[in-house]
């Protein structure tokens, strides 16, 4: 008997009689036919895929992942990262210095993400036109996308009192004459309960699992959980199969069963680092090496402190408060800028961020409910010493990325610790931790003011995380700067798009969903007009 009063949309279409295929559990190999194979089913997939089958499109979704849904989501740290996240939640680049999370379900990082919802700022707008030849990329004519998917996300500036961990950011920003404002979040009847990063227990975030794929499944779409698209097959100009490989039940490792697809049209859609792996591994061309270049990650940092009263960081909305103060001082490609908010602080994760270990690092997880947190999301990718990393493959063929950390962006760590310090301690903490390796506790502005002036700044000394992974198959239509066309289309191969956050020339500046929602429902419906000769439908 099922006893969760909770309505779960997943289980509800699956007994409706959704196409859903768990490859893990196939005894054969298996051959599909579609009008468009679409490879993973995060922002960018999920938008897509509602898009062409509203078009009348015959879909197929190819997912990595395992369909979970609310009955699963446990609020689990050990449970989610492992069953939900890219590489466990423990993604590195090429030389450790930075974790990196992405999601690795149905839904993809928007069954895990926090909710954060930003309309792509003008001025990286404004940059990619003047940069990148991108003109049709103007706030004006990306107005109605943006609004297209707002409604039909429900985002909203949450309307609820920030938990604490947020109001200490707004307190001592406040105190220093820093503005902060209120975030615009994706959730329709949100518990305020904090775990988002764990899966939606109440199904209230309207991520892609909720949403697009469930809309997509019940015209027929046809989805195919557990399966690694491995291989585009070019015959001349065209794509012309796509080779994929089973995934056991476990997520370790490849079942032994091979899965083809031949469709009219392919959309990769595997979010940054994943979507150039796959192309890179296929060979795609690449006349001028620039594919998997320009891999932008919103380098974060940040500083944690205690106070002497309960913060309870793991509860409520994980983000609502933000502060664009120190995004904007300078020019777009003066120094780097950056965006402050606060994470949501779950044991598991922290401990394995906080830096120290032993007596002091007990010390401070001893007092984890009086424990606050604040972060800087760097704006990486505008300023010729911020160009991102570079996605390679390893020797079995899965990629990784290399992100040298260089001076410029060094600086902008350093102000950014500096900043985070000083608010901490107007919003009344006791004592602050930049995390650094070699940094301490410090009991007062002045003194940490100094430690963090005089600290080095060097890989794996300051840690360094990032949960916003864009580019890699920057969008152009100079060949010389873009894989793919302003339009989406790889340049150079008549039946392949790109349709996820890799296609940024540079990194958003601000959490990027919403920016991948409204870009992807414009090249979609382009799309789906090109395929089907008919206006593209509206969500
Ligand atoms: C913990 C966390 C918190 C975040 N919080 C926010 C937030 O508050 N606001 C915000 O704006 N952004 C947030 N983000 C980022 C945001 O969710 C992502 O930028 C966005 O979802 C990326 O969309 P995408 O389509 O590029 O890729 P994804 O959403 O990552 O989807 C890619 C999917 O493709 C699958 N895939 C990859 N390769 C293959 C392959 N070869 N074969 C089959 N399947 C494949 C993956 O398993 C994955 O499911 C957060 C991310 C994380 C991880």
């Amino acid at each position: 008997m099922n006893t969760n009063p909770i309505p779960d949309p997943i289980q509800a279409g699956l007994a409706s009689g959704w196409n859903v295929i768990d490859a893990s559990a196939l005894d054969a190999n298996r051959q599909f036919e579609v009008d468009v194979a679409i490879i993973g089913t995060g922002a960018g997939g999920g938008v897509t895929a509602e898009i062409l089958s509203m078009a009348g499109l015959k879909i197929l979704l190819i997912e990595e992942g395992p369909l979970k849904s609310s009955k699963d989501f446990k609020m689990r740290e050990a449970q989610a990262y492992p069953e939900l996240y890219q590489e466990s939640a423990a993604r590195k680049t090429k030389d450790k210095a930075i974790n990196i999370m992405q999601g690795r379900s149905v839904g993809g990082s928007t069954t895990v993400n926090w909710t954060s919802s930003f309309r792509t700022p003008e001025d990286t707008l404004h940059y990619w036109q003047k940069n990148f030849g991108l003109q049709d990329y103007a706030p004006q004519a990306l107005a109605p996308w943006f609004d297209q998917m707002e409604r039909r996300l429900h985002v909203t500036p949450w309307a609820a009192a920030p938990n604490e961990n947020n109001d200490l950011l707004r307190r001592g920003a406040e105190k220093l004459g820093i503005s902060t404002a209120v975030i615009p979040r994706n959730v329709n009847g949100c518990w305020n309960l904090g775990y988002c990063g764990m899966g939606c227990p109440t199904n209230a975030k309207q991520s892609m699992l909720v949403t697009t794929i469930p809309a997509a499944l019940s015209r027929g779409a046809v989805l195919l959980t557990r399966t690694r698209a491995e291989k585009l097959n070019f015959k001349g100009d065209r794509v012309d199969s796509l080779s994929c490989v089973a995934i056991s039940a476990d997520g370790l490792a490849p079942s032994g069963k091979t899965i083809t697809v031949r469709a009219r049209h392919y959309v990769v859609s595997g979010g940054a680092i994943n979507s150039p792996g796959l192309l890179l591994r296929s060979n795609a061309p690449d006349p001028h090496r620039i594919l998997g270049k320009r891999t932008v990650l919103h380098p974060v940092v940040l500083s944690a402190a205690l106070y002497d009263h309960k913060v309870d960081s793991f509860a409520g909305a994980p983000q609502s408060i933000y502060s664009d103060h120190f995004l904007n001082t300078d020019a777009i490609d003066g120094p780097i800028g950056y965006k402050l908010e606060v994470p949501p602080l779950h044991p598991l994760l922290i401990s394995a961020t906080l830096s120290g270990f032993g007596e002091h690092h007990s010390h401070l997880m001893k007092r984890f409910a009086n424990l606050h947190a604040i972060i800087a999301l760097l704006r990486d990718g505008f300023h010729e010493q911020s160009v991102g990393g570079t996605v390679e493959l390893r020797d079995g063929g899965s990629p990784v990325l290399d992100y040298p950390i260089t001076d410029f962006v060094w600086d902008g760590i350093r102000r950014a610790l500096l900043t985070m310090v000083e608010i901490q301690f107007a919003a009344g903490a006791k004592i602050v931790y930049p995390v650094h390796e070699l940094a301490d506790g410090y009991t007062s502005w002045s003194s940490a003011k100094k430690a963090i002036e005089a600290l080095p700044y060097k890989p794996l000394f300051t840690r360094v995380v990032s949960a916003h992974v864009m580019g890699g198959c920057t969008m152009s239509d100079d060949t010389k700067l873009g894989v793919v066309s302003s339009t989406g289309r790889y340049h150079g191969v008549s039946n392949l798009s790109v349709h996820d956050g890799s296609l940024f020339p540079t990194s958003i500046g601000a959490n990027p969903q919403l920016s991948i929602y409204g870009i992807t429902c414009r090249l979609a419906s382009m799309l789906a007009q090109q395929l089907t000769g008919k206006p593209a439908p509206v969500l």
